[in-house]
Parts: structure tokens; C-alpha cells; sequence
């Protein structure tokens, strides 16, 4: 049986007596050292999975099961020792210190901010130490920066000591390298501690290479499982999160933005594979250029000399930046118009 289990059920929410669902029929596992990474578009009900996986809101339909139990038949008591949740709106809590928000994390075997016995005390500071957090136990957890904060966050829910912890939105409101230190050590924790580890985000490029297995959650659509690469290859990527204005790049694993390519220009380059050509192909898709077999404007690239050379008829220019290569096409493109915007 897995770990996590959670059978043909139906997540929503009731106004009036009238229940509206976001997703039914869902079927879903994880196991022990997992780190899933839930994804998909805004609205779709990441946040109300999350919920009604910790029980912060009913379940419609079917079950969920944790180490073979029913989470939701479980006294609150027996579910803390048993799951613990990191919500994006825990940002906004009383004035502690780290090591007392911590702490906290043991309130299911000491009570509300009972006395902590020397295995609590060993529990708190462990937790303190794998998330990088030695030093800053007496600071104020709002004189901390966000990623420092949301790491408290992870600690406390580590603090609690449970096989599973889940964390809605981990990576919100962080800069680039939080975001990115925030998924590393979600992932360095599953693998350390065994724990399995489930998160929503929207952080889906990184998110894809620290992930064990992906959820991708589609309005209405269910949720579509497997392992990162699988899914950029069966193209779960494409269907979920196609757009006219982007399209998900799978030789890059990244999602690139559609542009309206409406002139045409022809490109000699020594090193088609090379850095340069890359980002020449780039910065001209980015202005616009498609690149054709017999334009007119021709741009011959040199990554050995490093120089852009652009032709028209006999017309020649060397240049030694993508930005004068730019200007230059540029005029020889339009040249009535030469202070068209690069
Ligand atoms: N408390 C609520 N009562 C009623 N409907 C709600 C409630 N919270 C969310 N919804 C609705 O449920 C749907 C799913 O919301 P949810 O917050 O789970 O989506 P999400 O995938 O987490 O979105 P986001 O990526 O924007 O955070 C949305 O249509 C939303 O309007």
C-alpha cells in the first residue's frame, strides 16, 4: 500500500448547501522520500488539495489514507504527529523568536508552549541546524529576511517531526536564489529524513529538476502524474500549460515566449550550436527577425573572431555586439527609418 493515499476524492467547497467542486475523481500516491512538486494554472485548486490533504477543509468523496490510516477519521492530536503543513499565510505570526517558532513545532507531544525535554530540545535544534538556521536563533523572526523566514517555517514543520510535510506555495514572495535554496533543501530533506514531501508552487522550471515525481493539476482535468522528464517528452507540459503567447521549449526545459516574427533575415554561423549563435537567434526572435534561407539582410556570425557582419547588396558592416549587430540590421532593413526602436 503507499504511503500516501488518496482514493477517488472529490475536493470543493459548499456555499448555501451547494457544493462546488474543483477536481473529483482524484487518485494519487506518494511514498516515503518523495518530493512531489504539484503544479498547474492559477484557479485549477492546488491550495484546496493541499487543504484537504492536511483536513483543513472536508473532503467530498473518497479517502485519504497516511501510513494506511484515514488522515481524516484521525483526532487532530494523532494527524499532528502524523503530517505537518507550511500555508504561504503563516508569513503573518506573532512576534517570536526562531528558536521559539521552532519550538513550536513540538506543541503535539509537549502542548502549547509546554516545558521541552531534552529529546525536544535535541529535535529543535536538528531541525535548526538542516535548515541553516544556526546563529539566528534569537533574532526576531520579523527582523528576518522572507527566504530566512519561510526556512523558520520548514523548520518548525520539521521541529513536528511527522513522515510527510506539505507546504502550499513555498517559494512565493521569494527572490530567485530563495526560491531556488528553498526547492534544494525541500529536496536534501526528502532524501535525508525520508520524509515525503509535497508542495504546490508555480516555480515549475526549477521545480522540474528537483522533483521526484510532478502533479500537474488541470482545471477541472485532474491531475496527471510522472517524473519530470516523462512529462516534457509525453507532452503533459504542452496540453496543460499551452498558450498562444508562449510554448514550453523542450530542448530547454524552459517556457519560451511566442513572438509575432514578421521580418525575415538569412544567418551564416560558424558554430551553429555555439553560445553566440544561441543568443544572436534570441535577441533577433526577440526583435522580431525570422530566420529564412534568401533574405536580403544577411548576418554573418564569427564566434572565432567574435564579430556580427551584416550584408545587403554590397553593402557591408562589422560589428562586435549583439546590440550594434541589432542597430545595424536594423537600418539596413528599414533604412528610411534608422531611429527605429532596438
Ligand atoms: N474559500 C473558498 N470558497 C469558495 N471557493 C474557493 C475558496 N477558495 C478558493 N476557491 C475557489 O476554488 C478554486 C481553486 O482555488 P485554489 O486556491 O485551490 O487554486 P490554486 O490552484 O491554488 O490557485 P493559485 O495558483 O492562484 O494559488 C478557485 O476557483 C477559487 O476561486
Amino acid at each position: 500500500m503507499p504511503f500516501l493515499q488518496i482514493s477517488d476524492v472529490t475536493i470543493g467547497y459548499t456555499a448555501k448547501n451547494r457544493l462546488n467542486v474543483i477536481q473529483t475523481g482524484l487518485n494519487l500516491t506518494a511514498e516515503e522520500g518523495e518530493l512531489i512538486v504539484l503544479v498547474g494554472k492559477n484557479g485549477c485548486g492546488k491550495s484546496t488539495l493541499i487543504r484537504s490533504i492536511a483536513c483543513l477543509q472536508p473532503i467530498y468523496g473518497g479517502r485519504i489514507t497516511l501510513n494506511g490510516k484515514n488522515l481524516t477519521e484521525l483526532s487532530p492530536a494523532k494527524r499532528a504527529r502524523l503530517l505537518s503543513i507550511v500555508l504561504t499565510e503563516q508569513q503573518s505570526v506573532a512576534s517570536f523568536t526562531v528558536k521559539e517558532l521552532i519550538s513550536i513545532g513540538r506543541d503535539p507531544y509537549t502542548g502549547w508552549l509546554g516545558k521541552l525535554t531534552d529529546k525536544d530540545i535535541r529535535i529543535v535544534s536538528e531541525a535548526t541546524e538542516l535548515t541553516y538556521l544556526k546563529g539566528f536563533e534569537y533574532r526576531n523572526i520579523h527582523e528576518l529576511s522572507d527566504g530566512e523566514r519561510q526556512r523558520v517555517f520548514i523548520a518548525r514543520a520539521l521541529a513536528q517531526d511527522t513522515p510527510m510535510i506539505i507546504l502550499d506555495e513555498p517559494t512565493s514572495h521569494l527572490d530567485l536564489p530563495n526560491r531556488i535554496n528553498i526547492l534544494l533543501l525541500l529536496q536534501k530533506l526528502a532524501r535525508d529524513t525520508g520524509k515525503t514531501i509535497i508542495i504546490s508552487t508555480h516555480e515549475l522550471e526549477t521545480a522540474m529538476q528537483v522533483a521526484d515525481k510532478l502533479w500537474i493539476m488541470e482545471n477541472r482535468g485532474g491531475v496527471t502524474v510522472g517524473i519530470p522528464e516523462d512529462m516534457v517528452l509525453n507532452g503533459s507540459f504542452d496540453k496543460v500549460f499551452h498558450h498562444h503567447n508562449y510554448e514550453f521549449d523542450k530542448e530547454y526545459g524552459s517556457f519560451v515566449v511566442q513572438k509575432q516574427l514578421d521580418k525575415k533575415i538569412t544567418t551564416f554561423v560558424d558554430k551553429p550550436d555555439g553560445l553566440i549563435a544561441r543568443w544572436t537567434t534570441k535577441a533577433l526572435s526577440r526583435k522580431g527577425y525570422r530566420i529564412v534561407e534568401d533574405a536580403p539582410v544577411r548576418l554573418y556570425v564569427d564566434e572565432g573572431s567574435r564579430t556580427w557582419t551584416i550584408r545587403k547588396d554590397n553593402q557591408s558592416l562589422v560589428t562586435y555586439s549583439i546590440e550594434d549587430a541589432l542597430r545595424g540590421i536594423n537600418e539596413l532593413y528599414q533604412p528610411s527609418n534608422s531611429s527605429a526602436n532596438l
